[in-house]
């Protein structure tokens, strides 16, 4: 298999970069506020963390106020604070080359000298649990994991705060991508790339990938080649009969078609299932007829 080059690990640590709680001249404030600048999303991070704003708004007695904290230690805080981050999503159906443009992406942020780590789901067993892999076989080491949300201790907290692009592969098996992304990028400062499914096997949202899109910089839909007539693919069929959503796999259960050839395709599937089941239910009863006698 080819492997890309061996990224070279540069440690980066901006010290700037601190993150502001860290930082020896931050202080909390001492009023309390209520930051009605921050709104919640419904399915977003709970509280998240304040970042420390240069002004800050609240309401007292049903009154509105701002209160410009110019103080040097708001400043230095702000200035500790992590840059805000980046969200880029890639998407399409199976074979469309989403890990490809995803490594890709990885080894152009490596050579520009940021630090960047890369995850998969450990449900994606098809190459190995060590490496993404490409369908043409261009590996990449990574972290495979259950849930995103354990990748800053598995990491450690101090390599975490170094890395600079966190690559996302296979991201429509992570219930907690959402959060994850989020917090990533609105808090620490990462550029998280994330490449999975749009769509599954009967097109419908896969997992939690369409959920980031109002979190995205950036969103790329890649299409593969229809197998059966050779022209642009946006979905994939499921050639077996399985029903259930998750199923690991490659071109032995699966193909990218076109709009036409999919549909074709589910109506050839489905009548060949009703077919099989209807003659199941004639041979059972069939059988039960028999079993009478
Ligand atoms: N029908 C197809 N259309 C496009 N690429 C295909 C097809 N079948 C196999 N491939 C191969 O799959 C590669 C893309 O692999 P990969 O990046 O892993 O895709 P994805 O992550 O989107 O499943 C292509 O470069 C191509 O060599
Ligand atoms: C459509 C569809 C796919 N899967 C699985 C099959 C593969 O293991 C991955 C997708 O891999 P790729 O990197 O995009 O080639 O997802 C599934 O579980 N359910 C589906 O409906
Ligand atoms: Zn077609």
């Amino acid at each position: 298999m080819l492997q890309i080059s061996k990224m070279k690990s540069l440690l980066f640590i901006p010290p700037k970069h601190l993150p502001f709680h860290q930082n020896p001249n931050f202080k909390k404030p001492t009023i309390f506020f209520s930051q009605i600048s921050r709104h919640t999303h419904s399915s977003g991070p709970a509280n998240p963390l304040p970042r420390p704003l240069s002004a800050m708004n609240g309401v007292i007695d049903g009154r509105d106020f701002t209160i410009e904290d110019r103080s040097s230690t708001a400043a230095a805080a702000a200035a500790a604070a992590p840059p805000f981050g980046e969200i880029h999503v890639i998407v399409g159906p199976m074979f469309a080359g989403k890990t490809t443009a995803l490594l890709r992406r990885i080894q152009a942020e490596s050579v520009s000298g940021r630090r960047v780590a890369m995850i998969k789901s450990n449900k994606d067993t098809r190459y190995g649990l060590d490496s993404v892999v490409t369908h043409d076989g261009v590996k990449m080491p990574c972290w495979a994991l259950n849930d995103l949300s354990i990748f800053k201790a598995k990491m450690g907290p101090e390599a975490y705060d170094k890395i600079d692009v966190i690559g996302i592969d296979e991201a429509q098996f992570f219930k907690d991508l959402y959060e994850f992304c989020c917090n990533a990028a609105d808090q620490d400062g990462k550029t998280v790339i994330v490449a999975g499914l749009d769509g599954d096997y009967l097109r419908r949202s896969f997992g939690s990938v369409l959920d980031i899109i109002p979190l995205a910089d950036s969103v790329t839909k890649l299409t593969a080649r229809c197998e059966l007539c050779g022209k642009r693919a946006f979905f994939t069929l499921r050639k077996t009969n399985e029903t259930q959503t998750e199923l690991i796999g490659g071109s032995d259960v699966y193909m990218p078609v076109c709009r036409k050839h999919y549909v074709n395709g589910q109506v050839v599937i489905e009548t060949t299932r009703n077919v099989l089941e209807s003659g199941k239910a004639h041979c059972n009863s069939a059988l039960e007829a028999a079993t009478v006698v």
